[in-house]
């Protein structure tokens, strides 16, 4: 009866002024628990039907996402994989247990790991022992830019480019960079989704040369201050300010630009940088110290700005330098 527990961690892109480069892995899992059973008794529910031989179950509160296999992403994903490998479906009795803590739609990578987590489902169950270069390229057939996917795979902080999107293979390159260890993310959770694809759609087609070297100028320090030890603090947060994304999708994220302007590595004591998170609505802040006072700050900035319209939370995660991964429990 084998068996695999296939991990991946959220992430959060951009990072400031790095939109589609660079990326975060945080932690705060999608875990998926594989079994390939025919003892199994979930298959003797008759309202679950298997389709491909699978059947899915969400453990969490995911209530949103469905359970079938033709609309699920991270089936969907496992299926193009599959198809490719000339496999139609699963070994019978699949069953894929679910445990997701990365809320959807809030700029976590929520869907960045679940499209890894289709390939790595894949790879496993039919041992098809993929290239990360091929699980690079699966992963951009679903998300064309690579700032969550590869952090997800690779774990830390990472920096990515897509070499041609025509090309047949081997279409993204990565290099992870270096983070002081002390660093840690507080990440603010505003209670409301924004999809991706609507964050991406107020951005504009062209920008002026002067908003893009601002960013170019600042992504080349940002990923040496990053892991320099001492931490300069001032150094990082200028070299996280950004004029291509943030500044227009402001008005989606109520809070954002007092978040923004407010909050400074002089008048926050271990503050080290604040941005929004991925596509938004949550935000990010790096720090080395003082976690739990800079989390309650962040979220007193959204109280007042949401005036009542939506809760914000915070959590105080790790950076972490493992990516995902899988197991087989049993053979
Ligand atoms: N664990 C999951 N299982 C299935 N689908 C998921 C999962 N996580 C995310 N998704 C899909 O991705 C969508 C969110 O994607 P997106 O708008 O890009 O937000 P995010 O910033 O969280 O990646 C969800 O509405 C859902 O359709
Ligand atoms: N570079 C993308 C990142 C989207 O991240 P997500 O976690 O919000 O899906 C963008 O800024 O659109």
């Amino acid at each position: 009866m084998p068996e695999y527990k296939i991990v991946v961690p959220a992430t959060s892109a951009n990072v400031g002024p790095g939109f589609d480069v660079l990326g975060i892995a945080l932690s705060l899992f999608l875990e998926l628990d594989v079994t390939v059973d025919s003892s199994s008794s979930v298959h003797l529910d008759p309202n679950s039907s298997p389709k491909y031989n699978l059947t899915l179950e969400y453990s969490s509160e995911n209530s949103s996402v469905s359970l079938d296999p033709d609309e699920n992403l991270i089936c969907l994903v496992s299926l193009h994989v599959l198809k490719k490998f000339n496999y139609f479906e699963f070994p019978k009795y699949t069953h894929v247990k679910v445990t997701n803590n990365i809320p959807l739609g809030r700029g976590l990578g929520s869907s960045a790991a679940a499209i890894v987590a289709g390939v790595l489902l894949a790879n496993a169950v039919f041992q098809l022992n993929l290239s990360l270069s091929q699980m690079f390229d699966f992963c951009l057939e679903f998300e064309n830019h690579p700032d969550n996917t590869t952090p997800a795979i690779v774990g830390g902080v990472s920096a990515s480019y897509v070499l041609d999107h025509s090309a047949t293979k081997d279409k993204v390159d990565y290099v992870k960079i270096p983070v002081n260890k002390s660093l840690k993310a507080i990440v603010a959770i505003p209670e409301f989704e924004l999809p991706t694809s609507h964050s991406r759609s107020v951005l504009p087609k062209s920008y002026t040369i002067s908003d893009i070297v601002h960013n170019l100028q600042r992504i080349a320090t940002l990923t040496i201050a990053l892991g320099q030890d001492p931490i300069v603090p001032e150094r990082i947060y200028n070299s996280m300010k950004d004029k291509l994304h943030q500044p227009y999708r402001s008005a989606l994220v109520p809070g954002l630009s007092k978040f923004l302007s407010s909050l400074t590595c002089s008048n926050t004591p271990g503050l080290v940088g604040v941005c929004l998170s991925g596509a938004g609505p949550t935000t990010l802040a790096l720090a080395y110290d003082n976690f739990e006072a800079i989390g309650s700050k962040i979220i007193e900035i959204f109280d007042s700005e949401s005036k009542g319209s939506f809760k914000t939370k915070y959590y105080i995660l790790d950076i972490v330098d493992c990516g995902a991964y899988c197991n087989c429990t049993s053979s």
